[in-house]
């Protein structure tokens, strides 16, 4: 794990934390981890994309920018009223530019964990699952829009070659949570 906020970092007391990464990096399996282990509400993000995205999705092209924005306003608006009323929460999206983050980073309870690998280790996965409308043609692509996080983002970097049960406890150590409350 490599973290890239300050020595002296606190996580928020009530954060909401955005798991990002590309298509097939672990968002919803660490995600359902995380919920089982904290008992937090919990955001697939893919399920706020329009039927036209997926749709675009599922035919192997690519999504946009102009796809996106509403998208990531969507997730925004969700984030904004956990954030508003103190609840932690968990979010997935896979959040690749640095202007997606901007737009999701509506206050500083807004903590993103990057799911870090390389397009082998990912690839092999994703060839191996079934998604409902996601190809692996387009994990090529997710790479190539992919803006690692800069050091000024504060993102917490979490390396993805380990199990779900040891990335999940290395996240909740970082959010100051007991890693021994996973299942
Ligand atoms: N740490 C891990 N070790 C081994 N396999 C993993 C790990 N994390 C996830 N997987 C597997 O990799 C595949 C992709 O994981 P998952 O669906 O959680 O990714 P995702 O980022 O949510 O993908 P998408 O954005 O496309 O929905 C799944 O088959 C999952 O079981
Ligand atoms: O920004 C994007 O291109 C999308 O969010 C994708 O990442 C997919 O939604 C996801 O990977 C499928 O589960």
């Amino acid at each position: 794990m490599s973290q890239n906020a300050e020595p002296t970092w606190t996580p928020p007391q009530h954060p909401v934390v955005v798991l990002m990464g590309v298509s097939g990096s672990g968002k919803s399996t660490i995600a359902l981890r995380l919920e089982e282990a904290t008992g937090w509400d919990f955001l697939e993000g893919d399920d706020l994309h329009p039927q036209a995205n997926v749709d675009k999705m599922a035919s192997g092209t690519p999504l946009t920018d102009e796809d996106r924005w509403p998208w990531l306003e969507a997730i925004a608006s969700w984030i904004r009223e956990h954030t508003a009323a103190g609840r932690a929460a968990i979010v997935t999206c896979s959040a690749l530019k640095r202007a997606y983050r901007d737009i999701l980073r509506v206050d500083d309870n807004v903590v993103f964990v990057f799911l870090h690998g390389s397009v082998n280790e990912i690839g092999t996965r994703v060839r191996h699952r079934k998604h409902q409308y996601m190809p692996p043609s387009l994990l090529d692509s997710q790479f190539q829009t992919l803006e690692s996080p800069a050091p000024d983002e504060h993102v917490v970097t979490v390396d993805v070659d380990r199990t779900p049960r040891e990335i999940t406890a290395t996240i909740l150590e970082t959010l100051h949570q007991d890693p021994e409350s996973q299942p």
